[in-house]
Protein backbone atom coordinates (compact mmCIF):
# COMPACT_ATOMS: atom_id res chain seq x y z
CA UNK A 1 0.00 0.00 0.00
CA UNK A 2 0.90 3.72 -0.99
CA UNK A 3 0.57 6.83 1.17
CA UNK A 4 -0.15 9.49 -1.17
CA UNK A 5 1.63 12.08 0.41
CA UNK A 6 3.32 14.13 -2.20
CA UNK A 7 3.24 15.74 -6.12
CA UNK A 8 5.63 15.28 -8.04
CA UNK A 9 5.33 17.92 -11.06
CA UNK A 10 1.77 17.67 -11.42
CA UNK A 11 1.60 13.93 -10.61
CA UNK A 12 1.03 11.83 -7.12
CA UNK A 13 3.33 10.40 -5.35
CA UNK A 14 2.59 7.71 -3.36
CA UNK A 15 5.43 6.61 -0.21
CA UNK A 16 5.41 2.84 0.97
CA UNK A 17 3.24 2.50 3.94
CA UNK A 18 4.83 -0.86 4.74
CA UNK A 19 8.33 1.25 4.98
CA UNK A 20 7.34 3.79 6.92
CA UNK A 21 5.50 2.12 9.17
CA UNK A 22 7.99 -0.74 10.12
CA UNK A 23 11.16 1.19 9.05
CA UNK A 24 13.31 3.57 10.14
CA UNK A 25 12.92 7.19 8.66
CA UNK A 26 14.14 10.45 9.06
CA UNK A 27 12.72 13.98 8.08
CA UNK A 28 15.11 16.18 7.49
CA UNK A 29 15.30 20.01 6.82
CA UNK A 30 16.30 23.57 8.20
CA UNK A 31 13.21 25.33 10.34
CA UNK A 32 10.54 26.79 7.95
CA UNK A 33 11.19 24.26 5.44
CA UNK A 34 8.33 22.16 5.75
CA UNK A 35 8.98 19.48 8.04
CA UNK A 36 5.74 19.44 10.69
CA UNK A 37 3.55 20.28 7.66
CA UNK A 38 4.86 17.13 5.58
CA UNK A 39 4.79 15.22 9.05
CA UNK A 40 1.15 16.01 9.68
CA UNK A 41 0.33 14.98 5.65
CA UNK A 42 1.47 11.54 6.94
CA UNK A 43 -0.08 11.18 9.97
CA UNK A 44 -3.47 12.49 8.00
CA UNK A 45 -2.70 9.58 5.49
CA UNK A 46 -1.64 7.35 8.47
CA UNK A 47 -4.91 7.93 9.76
CA UNK A 48 -6.90 7.56 7.03
CA UNK A 49 -5.38 3.95 6.24
CA UNK A 50 -5.96 3.00 9.45
CA UNK A 51 -2.14 2.69 10.61
CA UNK A 52 -1.34 3.27 14.19
CA UNK A 53 1.12 5.80 15.25
CA UNK A 54 2.06 7.96 18.19
CA UNK A 55 3.73 11.05 17.42
CA UNK A 56 5.78 13.24 20.26
CA UNK A 57 4.92 16.53 19.74
CA UNK A 58 7.38 19.40 21.17
CA UNK A 59 5.87 22.02 20.19
CA UNK A 60 1.98 21.39 20.84
CA UNK A 61 1.44 21.93 16.96
CA UNK A 62 -0.10 19.02 15.97
CA UNK A 63 -3.64 18.99 17.92
CA UNK A 64 -5.50 19.98 14.88
CA UNK A 65 -5.39 16.97 13.45
CA UNK A 66 -8.07 16.06 15.90
CA UNK A 67 -10.25 18.54 13.71
CA UNK A 68 -10.83 15.58 10.86
CA UNK A 69 -9.55 12.15 12.80
CA UNK A 70 -10.26 9.96 15.68
CA UNK A 71 -6.60 11.38 16.90
CA UNK A 72 -6.22 10.58 21.03
CA UNK A 73 -4.59 13.52 22.53
CA UNK A 74 -2.13 13.79 25.36
CA UNK A 75 -1.30 16.69 27.08
CA UNK A 76 -1.11 19.40 29.27
CA UNK A 77 -3.87 21.32 28.14
CA UNK A 78 -7.58 21.46 29.47
CA UNK A 79 -9.13 20.23 26.29
CA UNK A 80 -6.80 17.11 25.87
CA UNK A 81 -8.33 13.77 26.25
CA UNK A 82 -6.12 12.60 28.57
CA UNK A 83 -3.71 14.60 31.15
CA UNK A 84 -0.07 13.87 30.74
CA UNK A 85 0.62 13.60 34.24
CA UNK A 86 -1.56 11.32 35.26
CA UNK A 87 -2.78 8.88 32.22
CA UNK A 88 -2.48 5.17 32.55
CA UNK A 89 0.04 5.10 29.28
CA UNK A 90 0.52 1.64 29.73
CA UNK A 91 -2.90 0.99 29.08
CA UNK A 92 -3.42 3.55 26.30
CA UNK A 93 -0.61 2.41 24.12
CA UNK A 94 -1.49 -1.15 24.55
CA UNK A 95 -5.05 -0.48 23.16
CA UNK A 96 -3.32 1.76 20.56
CA UNK A 97 -0.99 -0.64 19.11
CA UNK A 98 -3.95 -3.62 19.61
CA UNK A 99 -6.28 -1.23 17.76
CA UNK A 100 -4.17 1.05 15.53
CA UNK A 101 -5.26 4.55 17.43
CA UNK A 102 -4.04 7.66 16.36
CA UNK A 103 -1.93 9.24 19.60
CA UNK A 104 -0.43 12.81 19.86
CA UNK A 105 2.09 12.59 22.98
CA UNK A 106 2.28 16.78 23.28
CA UNK A 107 5.08 17.00 25.78
CA UNK A 108 5.48 20.97 24.77
CA UNK A 109 4.29 21.99 28.37
CA UNK A 110 6.43 19.71 30.63
CA UNK A 111 9.56 17.89 30.82
CA UNK A 112 9.88 16.54 27.65
CA UNK A 113 12.58 14.50 28.00
CA UNK A 114 11.01 12.50 31.25
CA UNK A 115 7.86 12.55 29.46
CA UNK A 116 9.64 10.59 25.98
CA UNK A 117 11.70 8.40 27.96
CA UNK A 118 9.04 7.11 29.89
CA UNK A 119 6.62 6.89 26.18
CA UNK A 120 9.74 4.93 24.69
CA UNK A 121 10.21 2.54 27.46
CA UNK A 122 6.65 1.69 27.48
CA UNK A 123 6.13 1.11 23.35
CA UNK A 124 9.62 -1.05 23.67
CA UNK A 125 8.14 -3.12 26.23
CA UNK A 126 4.54 -3.93 24.72
CA UNK A 127 5.71 -3.99 21.08
CA UNK A 128 8.30 -6.85 22.32
CA UNK A 129 4.88 -8.72 23.35
CA UNK A 130 2.57 -7.42 20.92
CA UNK A 131 4.64 -7.07 18.01
CA UNK A 132 1.94 -5.40 15.48
CA UNK A 133 2.91 -2.27 12.90
CA UNK A 134 2.71 0.85 15.47
CA UNK A 135 5.20 4.21 14.07
CA UNK A 136 7.16 6.26 16.90
CA UNK A 137 7.69 9.85 15.52
CA UNK A 138 9.89 11.45 17.15
CA UNK A 139 9.36 15.48 16.43
CA UNK A 140 12.94 17.18 16.98
CA UNK A 141 15.02 14.33 17.63
CA UNK A 142 18.47 16.60 18.41
CA UNK A 143 16.44 17.15 21.70
CA UNK A 144 16.06 13.57 22.49
CA UNK A 145 18.78 11.64 21.08
CA UNK A 146 22.05 14.23 21.00
CA UNK A 147 24.95 13.34 20.22
CA UNK A 148 26.03 13.37 24.15
CA UNK A 149 25.52 10.96 26.69
CA UNK A 150 21.87 12.54 27.26
CA UNK A 151 20.74 10.60 24.39
CA UNK A 152 17.78 8.36 25.23
CA UNK A 153 19.15 5.21 24.68
CA UNK A 154 15.57 3.83 24.32
CA UNK A 155 15.43 5.33 20.72
CA UNK A 156 18.38 4.14 19.75
CA UNK A 157 17.79 0.83 20.61
CA UNK A 158 14.45 0.80 18.82
CA UNK A 159 16.20 2.67 15.86
CA UNK A 160 18.34 -0.42 16.29
CA UNK A 161 15.87 -3.56 17.15
CA UNK A 162 12.32 -2.13 16.45
CA UNK A 163 11.70 -3.59 13.27
CA UNK A 164 11.70 -6.75 13.97
CA UNK A 165 9.03 -5.99 16.84
CA UNK A 166 6.82 -4.03 14.29
CA UNK A 167 7.32 -0.73 15.56
CA UNK A 168 8.89 1.94 13.00
CA UNK A 169 10.59 4.78 14.06
CA UNK A 170 10.45 8.32 11.95
CA UNK A 171 12.99 10.97 13.64
CA UNK A 172 12.77 14.34 12.63
CA UNK A 173 15.26 17.44 12.90
CA UNK A 174 16.15 20.64 11.80
CA UNK A 175 19.85 19.63 13.33
CA UNK A 176 21.19 16.73 11.63
CA UNK A 177 24.91 17.30 12.47
CA UNK A 178 23.78 17.23 16.45
CA UNK A 179 21.73 14.37 16.42
CA UNK A 180 23.35 10.26 17.46
CA UNK A 181 24.90 9.72 14.35
CA UNK A 182 23.98 5.58 15.13
CA UNK A 183 20.22 6.69 14.81
CA UNK A 184 20.62 8.46 11.92
CA UNK A 185 22.71 6.00 10.19
CA UNK A 186 19.89 3.43 10.83
CA UNK A 187 17.66 5.56 9.06
CA UNK A 188 17.01 3.10 5.90
CA UNK A 189 14.61 6.01 4.30
CA UNK A 190 15.19 9.78 4.02
CA UNK A 191 13.27 12.18 3.48
CA UNK A 192 15.64 15.57 3.20
CA UNK A 193 14.48 19.05 2.46
CA UNK A 194 16.21 22.23 2.84
CA UNK A 195 19.68 22.61 4.29
CA UNK A 196 22.04 25.60 4.23
CA UNK A 197 24.35 25.01 7.68
CA UNK A 198 27.40 23.90 6.04
CA UNK A 199 27.41 20.75 8.91
CA UNK A 200 24.29 20.13 8.43
CA UNK A 201 24.77 19.33 4.70
CA UNK A 202 27.91 17.32 5.39
CA UNK A 203 25.66 15.60 7.83
CA UNK A 204 23.76 14.39 5.43
CA UNK A 205 26.22 14.55 2.26
CA UNK A 206 26.39 10.47 2.55
CA UNK A 207 22.50 9.74 1.40
CA UNK A 208 23.59 11.94 -1.66
CA UNK A 209 25.68 10.20 -4.82
CA UNK A 210 27.71 13.90 -5.15
CA UNK A 211 28.58 16.97 -3.85
CA UNK A 212 26.34 18.65 -6.79
CA UNK A 213 23.06 16.72 -5.51
CA UNK A 214 23.69 17.96 -1.83
CA UNK A 215 24.32 21.73 -2.95
CA UNK A 216 20.27 21.04 -4.52
CA UNK A 217 19.21 21.15 -0.92
CA UNK A 218 20.28 24.34 -0.59
CA UNK A 219 18.09 25.70 -3.07
CA UNK A 220 15.03 24.06 -2.12
CA UNK A 221 11.84 25.19 -1.49
CA UNK A 222 9.41 25.00 1.52
CA UNK A 223 7.63 21.58 1.23
CA UNK A 224 10.20 20.28 -1.26
CA UNK A 225 12.09 17.19 -0.36
CA UNK A 226 14.24 14.37 -1.60
CA UNK A 227 12.69 10.68 -0.69
CA UNK A 228 14.72 7.87 -0.75
CA UNK A 229 16.23 4.72 0.27
CA UNK A 230 12.57 2.09 0.38
CA UNK A 231 10.12 4.30 0.15
CA UNK A 232 10.11 4.94 -3.35
CA UNK A 233 11.93 3.39 -6.13
CA UNK A 234 14.07 6.03 -6.68
CA UNK A 235 15.49 9.14 -5.23
CA UNK A 236 12.53 11.92 -6.48
CA UNK A 237 12.34 15.80 -5.55
CA UNK A 238 8.51 16.16 -4.55
CA UNK A 239 6.42 18.43 -2.43
CA UNK A 240 4.59 17.41 0.35
CA UNK A 241 0.89 17.77 -0.67
CA UNK A 242 -2.31 20.05 0.95
CA UNK A 243 -2.60 19.87 4.43
CA UNK A 244 -6.24 18.40 5.16
CA UNK A 245 -6.70 20.16 9.01
CA UNK A 246 -5.19 23.42 9.75
CA UNK A 247 -1.19 24.37 10.28
CA UNK A 248 -0.67 25.23 13.33
CA UNK A 249 3.11 25.68 12.98
CA UNK A 250 2.95 28.88 11.55
CA UNK A 251 5.74 31.50 11.65
CA UNK A 252 4.61 34.81 13.55
CA UNK A 253 5.22 38.02 11.49
CA UNK A 254 5.79 41.60 12.59
CA UNK A 255 3.16 43.16 10.66
CA UNK A 256 4.23 46.68 8.91
CA UNK A 257 2.64 49.64 10.26
CA UNK A 258 0.59 50.01 13.36
CA UNK A 259 -2.06 51.90 14.33
CA UNK A 260 -1.40 55.29 15.64
CA UNK A 261 -2.19 54.55 19.10
CA UNK A 262 0.32 52.00 20.00
CA UNK A 263 3.84 52.97 21.29
CA UNK A 264 6.79 53.23 19.56
CA UNK A 265 8.23 49.86 21.26
CA UNK A 266 4.71 47.78 20.80
CA UNK A 267 5.29 45.06 18.21
CA UNK A 268 2.33 43.27 16.39
CA UNK A 269 2.86 39.85 15.73
CA UNK A 270 0.11 37.93 13.44
CA UNK A 271 0.02 34.53 11.71
CA UNK A 272 2.07 34.30 8.30
CA UNK A 273 -0.64 34.98 5.83
CA UNK A 274 -0.16 32.47 3.25
CA UNK A 275 -2.82 31.62 0.85
CA UNK A 276 -2.51 27.48 1.14
CA UNK A 277 -6.10 25.86 1.23
CA UNK A 278 -5.53 24.50 4.71
CA UNK A 279 -4.31 27.88 6.13
CA UNK A 280 -7.15 30.38 5.25
CA UNK A 281 -8.88 31.34 7.79
CA UNK A 282 -12.21 29.12 8.05
CA UNK A 283 -14.83 30.13 5.26
CA UNK A 284 -17.52 32.51 6.95
CA UNK A 285 -20.51 30.90 8.30
CA UNK A 286 -23.04 31.77 6.46
CA UNK A 287 -25.21 35.02 7.43
CA UNK A 288 -27.34 34.15 10.64
CA UNK A 289 -30.45 36.18 10.57
CA UNK A 290 -33.95 34.79 9.69
CA UNK A 291 -34.35 35.25 5.48
CA UNK A 292 -31.40 37.08 5.35
CA UNK A 293 -30.11 38.33 2.02
CA UNK A 294 -27.73 36.88 -0.12
CA UNK A 295 -24.81 38.29 -1.24
CA UNK A 296 -24.50 36.56 -4.56
CA UNK A 297 -21.69 34.79 -6.08
CA UNK A 298 -21.37 37.28 -8.70
CA UNK A 299 -23.25 40.48 -7.95
CA UNK A 300 -22.34 42.66 -10.92
CA UNK A 301 -24.20 42.09 -14.86
CA UNK A 302 -25.48 38.81 -13.11
CA UNK A 303 -28.82 39.41 -14.89
CA UNK A 304 -27.42 39.82 -18.47
CA UNK A 305 -26.79 36.47 -20.08
CA UNK A 306 -24.99 38.20 -22.68
CA UNK A 307 -22.07 39.08 -19.86
CA UNK A 308 -20.67 36.41 -18.82
CA UNK A 309 -16.95 36.22 -19.06
CA UNK A 310 -14.21 37.45 -17.06
CA UNK A 311 -12.50 39.36 -18.46
CA UNK A 312 -8.59 38.70 -19.43
CA UNK A 313 -5.78 40.81 -18.02
CA UNK A 314 -2.65 38.57 -19.58
CA UNK A 315 -1.16 39.32 -22.64
CA UNK A 316 -0.55 36.04 -24.93
CA UNK A 317 3.35 37.10 -24.77
CA UNK A 318 3.39 37.81 -21.31
CA UNK A 319 1.69 33.89 -21.08
CA UNK A 320 4.26 32.32 -23.53
CA UNK A 321 7.05 33.82 -21.19
CA UNK A 322 5.04 32.29 -17.98
CA UNK A 323 5.39 29.35 -19.29
CA UNK A 324 9.03 29.57 -20.65
CA UNK A 325 10.01 29.94 -16.81
CA UNK A 326 8.29 27.23 -15.76
CA UNK A 327 9.50 25.26 -18.36
CA UNK A 328 12.91 26.13 -17.31
CA UNK A 329 12.46 25.36 -13.66
CA UNK A 330 11.58 21.88 -14.46
CA UNK A 331 14.13 21.49 -16.38
CA UNK A 332 16.50 22.16 -13.32
CA UNK A 333 14.28 19.79 -11.34
CA UNK A 334 13.90 16.83 -13.46
CA UNK A 335 16.61 17.31 -16.36
CA UNK A 336 14.84 17.08 -19.05
CA UNK A 337 13.56 19.99 -21.36
CA UNK A 338 10.30 20.78 -22.29
CA UNK A 339 9.41 22.57 -25.70
CA UNK A 340 6.65 24.41 -25.82
CA UNK A 341 4.55 23.02 -29.08
CA UNK A 342 1.18 25.07 -28.91
CA UNK A 343 -0.34 27.68 -26.95
CA UNK A 344 -4.10 29.08 -26.72
CA UNK A 345 -6.54 30.97 -24.93
CA UNK A 346 -9.53 29.38 -23.88
CA UNK A 347 -12.39 29.97 -21.80
CA UNK A 348 -13.08 28.13 -18.40
CA UNK A 349 -16.22 27.70 -17.61
CA UNK A 350 -17.51 27.75 -14.00
CA UNK A 351 -20.77 27.44 -12.77
CA UNK A 352 -21.91 29.83 -10.26
CA UNK A 353 -24.60 28.46 -8.22
CA UNK A 354 -26.49 29.65 -5.35
CA UNK A 355 -28.74 27.39 -2.63
CA UNK A 356 -31.03 28.09 -0.44
CA UNK A 357 -31.94 25.85 2.55
CA UNK A 358 -33.44 25.35 6.71
CA UNK A 359 -31.30 26.04 9.14
CA UNK A 360 -30.80 26.63 12.79
CA UNK A 361 -31.44 24.42 15.32
CA UNK A 362 -34.82 24.29 14.80
CA UNK A 363 -34.51 23.96 10.82
CA UNK A 364 -36.64 26.92 10.97
CA UNK A 365 -33.95 29.61 9.45
CA UNK A 366 -33.70 30.00 6.01
CA UNK A 367 -29.71 29.96 5.12
CA UNK A 368 -28.03 30.97 1.99
CA UNK A 369 -24.74 29.33 0.34
CA UNK A 370 -23.05 30.48 -3.05
CA UNK A 371 -20.11 29.22 -4.47
CA UNK A 372 -18.18 28.79 -7.51
CA UNK A 373 -17.59 25.24 -9.21
CA UNK A 374 -15.33 24.26 -12.04
CA UNK A 375 -17.59 23.27 -15.04
CA UNK A 376 -15.68 19.77 -16.09
CA UNK A 377 -14.32 18.18 -12.18
CA UNK A 378 -17.06 19.79 -9.59
CA UNK A 379 -13.99 20.69 -7.56
CA UNK A 380 -14.70 24.04 -5.89
CA UNK A 381 -12.93 27.21 -7.58
CA UNK A 382 -11.93 30.39 -5.32
CA UNK A 383 -11.42 33.82 -7.49
CA UNK A 384 -10.57 36.14 -4.93
CA UNK A 385 -7.00 36.16 -5.85
CA UNK A 386 -6.93 34.47 -9.12
CA UNK A 387 -8.37 31.07 -10.14
CA UNK A 388 -7.36 28.67 -6.88
CA UNK A 389 -8.80 25.63 -6.95
CA UNK A 390 -10.39 24.29 -3.69
CA UNK A 391 -11.63 21.37 -2.08
CA UNK A 392 -15.15 20.50 -3.82
CA UNK A 393 -17.26 18.18 -5.17
CA UNK A 394 -16.04 16.35 -8.05
CA UNK A 395 -16.23 13.19 -6.04
CA UNK A 396 -19.66 13.23 -5.29
CA UNK A 397 -20.80 14.15 -9.31
CA UNK A 398 -23.12 11.29 -10.89
CA UNK A 399 -24.15 10.06 -7.22
CA UNK A 400 -27.92 10.44 -6.27
CA UNK A 401 -29.24 11.82 -3.07
CA UNK A 402 -28.87 8.92 -1.12
CA UNK A 403 -25.10 8.03 -1.93
CA UNK A 404 -24.13 11.98 -0.74
CA UNK A 405 -26.44 11.81 2.54
CA UNK A 406 -23.89 8.62 3.57
CA UNK A 407 -20.63 10.14 2.02
CA UNK A 408 -21.61 13.12 3.99
CA UNK A 409 -21.76 11.50 7.13
CA UNK A 410 -18.96 8.69 7.20
CA UNK A 411 -16.23 9.47 9.32
CA UNK A 412 -12.71 8.23 9.31
CA UNK A 413 -13.17 5.94 11.80
CA UNK A 414 -16.31 4.28 9.64
CA UNK A 415 -19.66 3.41 10.67
CA UNK A 416 -22.33 0.54 10.71
CA UNK A 417 -24.82 0.02 8.20
CA UNK A 418 -27.40 1.17 11.16
CA UNK A 419 -25.67 3.77 12.37
CA UNK A 420 -25.66 5.16 8.89
CA UNK A 421 -29.26 4.90 8.79
CA UNK A 422 -29.52 6.69 11.91
CA UNK A 423 -27.34 9.44 10.85
CA UNK A 424 -28.63 10.09 7.20
CA UNK A 425 -32.01 9.26 8.02
CA UNK A 426 -32.59 7.15 5.33
CA UNK A 427 -34.46 3.98 4.98
CA UNK A 428 -33.00 0.11 4.86
CA UNK A 429 -33.55 -0.38 1.75
CA UNK A 430 -32.27 3.22 0.21
CA UNK A 431 -28.96 2.60 2.37
CA UNK A 432 -28.60 -1.21 1.34
CA UNK A 433 -28.27 0.09 -2.73
CA UNK A 434 -26.26 3.26 -1.96
CA UNK A 435 -23.90 1.40 -0.22
CA UNK A 436 -23.65 -1.55 -2.71
CA UNK A 437 -23.20 1.27 -5.32
CA UNK A 438 -20.47 3.83 -3.26
CA UNK A 439 -18.66 -0.04 -2.44
CA UNK A 440 -18.58 -1.01 -6.95
CA UNK A 441 -17.33 2.91 -7.20
CA UNK A 442 -14.90 2.27 -4.67
CA UNK A 443 -15.65 5.36 -2.86
CA UNK A 444 -16.35 3.42 0.13
CA UNK A 445 -14.85 0.39 1.66
CA UNK A 446 -15.25 -2.05 4.64
CA UNK A 447 -13.40 -3.62 7.62
CA UNK A 448 -14.82 -6.05 10.16
CA UNK A 449 -14.53 -4.84 14.11
CA UNK A 450 -12.97 -6.82 16.24
CA UNK A 451 -16.34 -8.03 17.39
CA UNK A 452 -17.43 -8.74 14.00
CA UNK A 453 -19.31 -5.69 12.47
CA UNK A 454 -18.94 -4.51 8.68
CA UNK A 455 -18.02 -1.22 9.36
CA UNK A 456 -17.89 1.01 6.27
CA UNK A 457 -15.16 3.61 5.69
CA UNK A 458 -15.02 6.69 3.16
CA UNK A 459 -12.35 6.52 0.72
CA UNK A 460 -12.52 10.45 -0.24
CA UNK A 461 -9.55 12.40 -1.34
CA UNK A 462 -10.76 15.31 0.88
CA UNK A 463 -13.56 15.83 3.26
CA UNK A 464 -16.79 17.28 1.64
CA UNK A 465 -17.57 21.08 2.60
CA UNK A 466 -20.39 21.72 4.39
CA UNK A 467 -23.10 23.87 2.44
CA UNK A 468 -22.87 26.44 5.73
CA UNK A 469 -19.08 27.18 4.97
CA UNK A 470 -19.65 28.38 1.46
CA UNK A 471 -20.30 31.40 0.72
CA UNK A 472 -17.87 33.36 -2.33
CA UNK A 473 -18.89 36.52 -3.66
CA UNK A 474 -16.63 37.92 -6.37
CA UNK A 475 -16.87 41.51 -7.75
CA UNK A 476 -15.23 41.59 -11.26
CA UNK A 477 -16.91 42.94 -14.01
CA UNK A 478 -18.09 40.60 -16.88
CA UNK A 479 -17.85 41.15 -20.26
CA UNK A 480 -19.06 39.34 -23.22
CA UNK A 481 -17.05 36.38 -23.66
CA UNK A 482 -14.71 36.59 -27.38
CA UNK A 483 -14.27 32.85 -29.24
CA UNK A 484 -15.46 29.56 -28.95
CA UNK A 485 -16.95 29.18 -25.54
CA UNK A 486 -17.15 24.87 -24.48
CA UNK A 487 -19.84 24.66 -21.78
CA UNK A 488 -19.99 23.08 -18.51
CA UNK A 489 -19.97 18.57 -18.24
CA UNK A 490 -21.59 19.33 -14.63
CA UNK A 491 -25.55 19.56 -14.90
CA UNK A 492 -28.24 21.03 -12.62
CA UNK A 493 -29.19 17.70 -12.22
CA UNK A 494 -26.13 16.40 -10.99
CA UNK A 495 -25.35 19.27 -8.62
CA UNK A 496 -29.77 19.09 -6.95
CA UNK A 497 -28.81 15.65 -6.05
CA UNK A 498 -25.48 17.12 -4.18
CA UNK A 499 -27.22 19.27 -2.75
CA UNK A 500 -29.98 17.52 -1.45
CA UNK A 501 -27.95 14.86 -0.30
CA UNK A 502 -25.75 17.25 1.28
CA UNK A 503 -29.16 19.16 2.92
CA UNK A 504 -32.54 17.35 2.09
CA UNK A 505 -34.02 20.84 2.45
CA UNK A 506 -31.71 22.82 0.08
CA UNK A 507 -32.82 23.99 -3.78
CA UNK A 508 -30.94 25.69 -5.62
CA UNK A 509 -31.86 29.25 -6.62
CA UNK A 510 -29.58 30.34 -8.97
CA UNK A 511 -27.23 28.73 -11.40
CA UNK A 512 -25.25 30.74 -14.14
CA UNK A 513 -22.38 29.58 -16.17
CA UNK A 514 -19.23 31.57 -16.24
CA UNK A 515 -16.23 31.74 -18.59
CA UNK A 516 -13.01 32.04 -16.84
CA UNK A 517 -9.61 33.47 -18.92
CA UNK A 518 -6.62 31.00 -19.10
CA UNK A 519 -4.02 30.23 -21.45
CA UNK A 520 -3.19 26.22 -21.84
CA UNK A 521 0.15 25.38 -23.33
CA UNK A 522 1.02 21.86 -24.51
CA UNK A 523 4.94 21.31 -23.32
CA UNK A 524 6.71 17.92 -25.17
CA UNK A 525 10.01 16.33 -23.68
CA UNK A 526 11.50 13.07 -24.27
CA UNK A 527 9.10 11.89 -20.91
CA UNK A 528 5.98 12.68 -23.38
CA UNK A 529 3.25 15.67 -23.42
CA UNK A 530 1.80 17.57 -20.89
CA UNK A 531 -0.30 20.85 -20.63
CA UNK A 532 0.14 24.04 -18.57
CA UNK A 533 -2.56 26.59 -17.53
CA UNK A 534 -1.81 30.25 -17.02
CA UNK A 535 -4.02 31.85 -15.44
CA UNK A 536 -5.07 34.59 -17.85
CA UNK A 537 -5.88 37.32 -14.97
CA UNK A 538 -2.47 36.80 -12.72
CA UNK A 539 -0.16 34.87 -15.10
CA UNK A 540 0.46 32.11 -12.29
CA UNK A 541 -0.39 28.57 -13.04
CA UNK A 542 -3.77 26.82 -12.28
CA UNK A 543 -2.58 23.45 -10.90
CA UNK A 544 -4.64 20.10 -9.79
CA UNK A 545 -7.25 20.93 -12.89
CA UNK A 546 -7.17 19.96 -16.27
CA UNK A 547 -9.56 21.46 -19.01
CA UNK A 548 -11.69 18.37 -20.49
N1 LIG B 1 4.16 21.26 1.37
C1 LIG B 1 3.85 22.53 1.65
N2 LIG B 1 2.92 23.16 0.93
C2 LIG B 1 2.61 24.45 1.19
N3 LIG B 1 3.20 25.21 2.14
C3 LIG B 1 4.15 24.64 2.88
C4 LIG B 1 4.53 23.28 2.68
N4 LIG B 1 5.50 23.00 3.56
C5 LIG B 1 5.72 24.12 4.26
N5 LIG B 1 4.92 25.10 3.86
C6 LIG B 1 4.92 26.48 4.39
O1 LIG B 1 6.11 26.68 5.13
C7 LIG B 1 5.81 27.06 6.47
C8 LIG B 1 6.80 26.39 7.42
O2 LIG B 1 6.60 24.97 7.40
P1 LIG B 1 6.78 24.09 8.72
O3 LIG B 1 6.08 24.74 9.88
O4 LIG B 1 6.34 22.72 8.40
O5 LIG B 1 8.34 24.18 8.91
P2 LIG B 1 9.26 23.30 9.83
O6 LIG B 1 10.32 22.73 8.96
O7 LIG B 1 8.49 22.34 10.65
O8 LIG B 1 9.89 24.40 10.77
P3 LIG B 1 10.39 24.24 12.30
O9 LIG B 1 11.47 23.22 12.28
O10 LIG B 1 10.87 25.62 12.64
O11 LIG B 1 9.17 23.83 13.08
C9 LIG B 1 4.37 26.61 6.72
O12 LIG B 1 3.74 27.47 7.64
C10 LIG B 1 3.76 26.72 5.34
O13 LIG B 1 3.33 28.04 5.11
Amino acid sequence: MDLGVGRVGDRDLGISAQEIVTGRTCVIAQSGAGKSWGIAVLCEHLCRSYIGFCLIDTEGEYFSLKDRFPIIWIGSDESCDYDIESVDLHSIMREAIISSRFIVFDVSEVDMRVKATALVNILYELESELRRPFLLIVEEADKFIPQSRDSIKMIEEISRRGRKRGLGLLVATQRPSLVQKNVLSQCNNQIIGKLTIDNDLKAVSHFFDSRKEVEELITLDPGEFFVMGGLVREKTLMKFGERETQHRGVTPQILPGRPPEMRETDTVLVPEAKPERSQLPPEPLLVDEEDSELIPAFPTDEDDETKNAVPTLLERDEALRAVQSLCRKSFWRRRYLDRITAMERISWPLLSVEVKYLGGILKKTTRRASFILEGFHGERVDLTNGFMVRPGFAELIGLDEASVAILKNLTPAGLTALEIEADAGLMPGDVKKALKSLQKQKRITTMKSEEGAVIYLPLLDHPIPKLSNLHQSFTTRLTTPSGECRGPAITEDDLRKIVKGLEPTAEITKMKVIYYPVYEAIVASDSGERRIYIDGQTGREIRGMTYN
